[in-house]
């Protein structure tokens, strides 16, 4: 089942989050159409602004190994510290649904995880009605 073996690479993922502000940590992993998979964590900034989440991470690094079609992304997060079971299912927020509709658009598959047996999948069509994409251009 791929969708345990994402939530396993993003609990990895997470384990390298930089999160001195918020204690925080987030760990995304994106499957690509490839059939390749890309971690990405949260890292944070002494500007805070500057921070960047966990799954805009994975996207940036899957677009720089040159992966432009996304089928799916399971995200867990969690206090610092603090070990899956998390407490919560870690959604995306707002910026990073709209930076996965880019090359994932309405089908792709969130998974959102407690822990690798405990999660909850969406559509990025159901998170983000009526986005604004590509297409509208
Ligand atoms: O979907 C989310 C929401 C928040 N964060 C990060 C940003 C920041 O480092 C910390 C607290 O907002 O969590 C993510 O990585 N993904
Ligand atoms: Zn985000």
């Amino acid at each position: 089942m791929y969708r345990t073996e994402l939530i396993h690479e993003a609990l990895k993922a997470r384990e390298n989050a930089y999160c001195p502000y918020s204690h925080y940590a987030v760990g995304a992993a994106l499957l690509g159409k490839s059939g390749s998979v890309y971690r990405g964590c949260n890292v944070e900034n002494a500007s805070y602004g500057a921070a960047n989440c966990a799954e805009r991470t994975a996207v940036y690094s899957a677009v720089a190994a040159g992966e432009k079609k996304f089928v799916a992304i399971a995200i867990v997060g969690g206090l610092e510290g603090a070990q899956p079971p998390f407490s919560q299912f870690a959604f995306p927020c707002g910026v990073c649904r709209q930076v996965l509709w880019e090359l994932g658009g309405e089908k792709l598959l969130v998974i959102v995880a407690r822990d690798e047996d405990n999660y909850q999948e969406y559509t990025l069509g159901e998170l983000l009605p009526e986005a604004f994409g590509p297409e509208k251009l």
